[in-house]
């Protein structure tokens, strides 16, 4: 879609990608981050938008807006690269958001993913608010496999534990394949997503049952309760809780953030990022003996179809990004009004 002004009707509007990601930037720019942050940050939040994942679209702009307020985040921060080890790079994000210190390495990332077989990014000191798949989906586009591991803040109770510790840490993975999208799976390591427990709050929806607890540890399907001194369970029970143990252990330890629980942001009201750390696995899959990965891949698809699966990890995002091409994407009005009145302030 080209048109230049959104198309409004009833409470829904249709915007263009482009012109989306130009209304985002300007209003990063505005609330206190450089244009190459804005830039990065923009088309993030856009791209998750267009795909529908609304948890971390534009839903998430008045919590960057609020923590860059609040002096918690450096919006202009210069990330700072290091070439540690033959497959090993290190970003210190410096305070910043994690995506612009990916961006960053990027470049060093791939050629060593791409000499050695197999390299890691390590960035620490930084903030991700965001979805995880846009961090991994790309490194698939130009046939590499990857990994990437995030931790958040303390939300969620180990299993078998009284209290939350953990953060809902995600973990997303890419792997390309010789017919269609790369593979991707990006989930929360929680029953469910932090936002998807405010967009439910915000709707006046019950949680499924197992997912929370309220502020006595008893369990509760009411978001408010989990919101307002409550907490999430891990999925799967203790399969989950290791998983997100695992993330505390690879996004923080490993690359010198913080674990989930290591932060305050008591001293900056208003302020929403957590500030941890994150680990990206790249591997050049060129490397395999034998047959070529991407038909391995596809091979492995065809068999989940042959055996009845309708719905891969991924398809109902590219087929929200199809739609989004065609038409527009599809927004709230009334966000839309918001993101346009935060220029205006
Ligand atoms: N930055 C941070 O610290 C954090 C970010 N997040 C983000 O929150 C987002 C939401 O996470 P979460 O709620 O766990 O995601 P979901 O449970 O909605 O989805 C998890 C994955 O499973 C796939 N999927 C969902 N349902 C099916 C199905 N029926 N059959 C096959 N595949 C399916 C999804 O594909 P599809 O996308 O196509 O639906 C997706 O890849 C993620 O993007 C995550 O990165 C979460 C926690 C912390
Ligand atoms: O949805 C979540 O869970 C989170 N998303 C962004 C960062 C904090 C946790």
């Amino acid at each position: 879609m080209s048109a230049q002004s959104p198309i409004v009707e009833g409470a829904t509007a249709l915007i263009g990608f482009n012109d989306l990601v130009g209304l985002l930037h300007a209003v990063f720019v505005k609330h206190g981050t450089s244009p190459e942050v804005a830039a990065i940050l923009a088309h993030n939040c856009a791209s998750a938008e267009r795909d529908g994942a609304h948890s971390h679209g534009i839903f998430r702009i008045p919590g960057y807006l609020s923590t860059l307020a609040s002096g918690w985040v450096d919006g202009k921060a210069v990330p700072v690269v290091t070439d540690v080890a033959s497959g090993w790079v290190s970003a210190d994000a410096c305070n910043g958001f994690a995506q612009p210190a990916l961006a960053a390495a990027r470049a060093l990332l791939v050629e060593k993913a791409r000499s050695a077989g197999i390299a890691l990014l390590a960035i620490h000191n930084s903030h991700h608010f965001a979805a995880l798949w846009p961090d991994v989906e790309p490194f698939a586009e130009e046939g590499l496999v990857a990994l990437s591991v995030v931790n958040s803040m303390t939300c969620v109770v180990p299993h078998g534990a009284d209290r939350p510790l953990f953060g809902t840490n995600p973990i997303a993975f890419a792997a390309p394949r010789a017919d269609g999208a790369p593979i991707v799976f990006d989930l929360a390591t929680s029953a469910i997503a932090h936002g998807d427990v405010q967009i439910a709050a915000r709707k006046g929806e019950r949680l499924a049952p197992g997912m929370g607890v309220d502020s006595l540890g008893q369990p509760t399907t009411d978001p408010k309760a989990v919101l307002e001194g409550g907490a999430l369970l891990p999925f799967g029970g203790h399969k989950g809780s290791a998983l997100s143990m695992m993330v505390e252990l690879l996004a923080a330890a490993l690359t010198g953030g913080n674990f989930s629980f290591e932060f305050s942001w008591a001293d900056h009201p208003g302020a929403r990022t957590p500030w941890t750390g994150q680990l990206l696995i790249v591997i050049d899959p060129s490397k395999t003996a034998g047959q070529r990965f991407a038909e391995r891949s596809q091979e492995l698809v065809r068999q989940m179809h042959a055996v009845g699966l309708r719905r891969l990890p991924g398809d109902r995002r590219h087929r929200t990004r199809a739609k989004s091409e065609l038409i527009g994407i599809e927004v709230q009005a009334q966000d839309l009004a918001q993101l346009q009145a935060l220029l205006a302030d």
